[in-house]
């Protein structure tokens, strides 16, 4: 019984270093999903151990931009001095496949999707205190003090964003963080209008 032909974008924002990634990667480690991580694209430098086409792909500005003009972003933004961007075409097939589609992606981009695309569910995960954040950051080491003070504050500034996602999710234990996200995938394919469109469709092809 397939109920899942209808695709969900995921969106899941948050500040730097709230452990978006880390929660993510839990979040894929959990038995029967339908989950795929689009991968971004970004003019940052690799972190050691990240492998371009996994993490992302890492290209320089001249790239980036000829992308940006050829309209081959679903959305982008500048963070901190660099580029991100969400890659359109493999989205589409994704979810014409009936594929859930996890974005890990700043507000900027966020709220551009929240635009465009009705099938998408946002969700903001946030830290269990402030300091939280600058602790993480420092403890993951792969940024300099200057750029982990300026994530931080622009850390303030997203959280003013925050009221506009549908789900808030406190960070404080990786796995609870990963189960709760996994229980707003399942109910937003409850969501009356979703399940009506599966179930009919299931109904054809019997
Ligand atoms: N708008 C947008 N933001 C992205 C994209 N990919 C990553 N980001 C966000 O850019 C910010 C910086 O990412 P990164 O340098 O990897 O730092 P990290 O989130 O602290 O690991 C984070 O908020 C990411 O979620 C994308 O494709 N589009
Ligand atoms: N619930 C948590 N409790 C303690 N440390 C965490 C938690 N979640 C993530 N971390 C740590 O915080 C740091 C930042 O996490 P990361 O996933 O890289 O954040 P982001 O992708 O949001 O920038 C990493 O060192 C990670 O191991």
């Amino acid at each position: 019984m397939k109920l899942n032909e209808k695709g969900l974008l995921v969106i899941i924002s948050g500040p730097s270093g709230v452990g978006k990634g880390t929660v993510r990667r839990a979040l894929f480690n959990k038995p029967n999903h339908n989950l795929v991580y689009s991968v971004s694209m970004t003019t940052r430098k690799p972190r050691p151990g990240e492998v371009d086409g996994v993490d992302y792909y890492f290209v320089d500005r001249e790239t980036f931009e000829k992308r940006i003009a050829e309209g081959k972003f679903l959305e982008w933004a500048e963070f901190v001095g660099n580029y991100y961007g969400t890659p359109k075409d493999i989205i589409d097939e994704e979810l014409a496949e009936g594929k859930e589609v996890v974005l890990e992606i700043e507000v900027d981009g966020a709220l551009q999707i929240r635009k465009n695309v009705k099938d998408a569910v946002f969700i903001f995960i946030v830290p269990p205190g402030k300091q939280a954040l600058y602790d993480r950051l420092l403890k993951r080491g792969t940024e300099s003090p200057e750029i982990i003070k300026q994530r931080v504050e622009k850390a303030d500034k997203e959280f003013l964003l925050a009221h506009k996602y549908d789900y808030i999710v406190v960070n404080d234990d990786v796995d609870n963080a990963a189960d709760r996200i996994m229980a707003i995938i399942r109910a937003e394919h409850a969501k009356t209008e979703r399940s009506i469109h599966n179930y009919l469709r299931m109904l054809e092809e019997k």
